[in-house]
């Protein structure tokens, strides 16, 4: 069995500065049982990407030259933080797919470390992670922009229309931070989307998997994702997987506000991907295309209205887990 010496880049203020707390509780567990480790901490948004990128020029290795038992140990990146972090480590990543990294979740939604099935509480997980041997594969979904030659790995999901206009509301509203304290932050979506249902119009979009093209006349809502969970939970795409290389989509178009309540409420029972209303694709690529300018979101990040010409696949990483 390999040691490990572990490089985590933290992002303190993540879960409403949960992520402060988990860190200490994993220094304290690592001194208590004399593991190496370096703290690399993450101080504005987009830095954990920089963190990461550098350690990869100068640091960490490919697994496969991961030298023998008696040696020094594997320098192993983790990320400890939200859905964020995961995101920016995977893309300061991205130039270095045989590098493995960990994950010590301390967000407010933890989408990716349920998908992985990596325990939601830091100290778990960190026993979990130390515990393994060898990296798992997994497919990360790779978004292409056209428009503006924009790339990017998404760890969780990508979305046009309604989801994004979420996303962008809620990141914007005070009510995050109040009720990431009451442990409630998946609420945060609810309140915003009670409004925005009724103020999100339909938008024509084309979905291309290669084979075939479908056009929507009337799209609300397009996300798509390498595993099931959106919004701290909520399992959308039920039968998405971050162990098999297709990515799926859901399309769901403008319907009355009653067949959308009737849709939410199939969704809580996982029963909505029966709905005439939800399409759902897999594919091992999709391309999708809208005529009109958007909304978007990427990880729950907003992205700037633009009329989408957007190209997805999956790619092979390594998760320490
Ligand atoms: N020191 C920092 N100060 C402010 N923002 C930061 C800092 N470090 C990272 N960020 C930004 O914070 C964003 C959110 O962080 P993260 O996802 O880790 O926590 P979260 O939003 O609470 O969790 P979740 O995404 O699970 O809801 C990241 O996308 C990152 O760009």
């Amino acid at each position: 069995m390999h040691s490990l010496h572990l490089h985590i880049i933290a992002n303190e203020n993540a879960g409403s500065g949960n992520g402060m707390h988990s860190l200490q509780q994993v220094k304290n567990y690592l001194i208590e049982h004399n593991l190496p480790y370096t703290i690399h901490l993450s101080e504005y948004a987009g830095h954990a990407i920089e963190l990461a990128q550098t350690l990869a020029q100068s640091t960490l290795k490919p697994w496969h030259e991961a030298s023998d038992v008696n040696s020094s140990p594997f320098p192993l990146l983790v990320a400890l933080g939200g859905d964020g972090t995961v995101f920016e480590i995977q893309n300061g990543l991205s130039e270095f797919p045989l590098i493995p990294f960990g994950y010590i979740p301390s967000g407010s939604g933890n989408d990716f470390a349920r998908s992985a099935d990596i325990p939601r509480e830091p100290i778990e997980a960190l026993k979990q992670l130390l515990a393994s041997t060898a990296p798992t594969s997994i497919y990360s979904l790779l978004y292409q922009e056209n428009t503006t030659n924009e790339t990017y790995l998404i760890s969780n999901n990508l979305g046009i229309g309604l989801d994004a206009a979420i996303v962008a509301k809620a990141n914007e509203s005070q009510n995050k931070t109040t009720l990431n304290k009451l442990k409630l932050g998946s609420l945060a979506y609810l309140f915003s989307m009670i409004g925005l249902l009724f103020k999100q119009k339909g938008y024509p979009l084309t979905v291309d998997d290669g084979q075939q093209q479908k056009k929507f006349k009337k799209a609300f809502l397009a996300t798509s994702s390498k595993h099931p969970y959106f919004g701290g939970g909520v399992k959308i795409l039920p039968n998405a997987s971050l162990y098999e290389p297709e990515l799926e989509l859901i399309v769901v178009e403008k319907i009355s506000y009653l067949k959308i309540a009737s849709l939410l409420l199939k969704l809580t029972k996982g029963t909505h991907v029966d709905s005439p209303y939800a399409h759902i694709f897999r594919s091992k690529e999709l391309n999708l295309y809208t005529e009109t300018k958007q909304y978007g979101q990427m990880n729950g990040e907003a992205i700037t209205p633009r009329p989408f010409k957007v190209n997805l696949t999956s790619v092979e990483r390594l998760l320490w887990k």
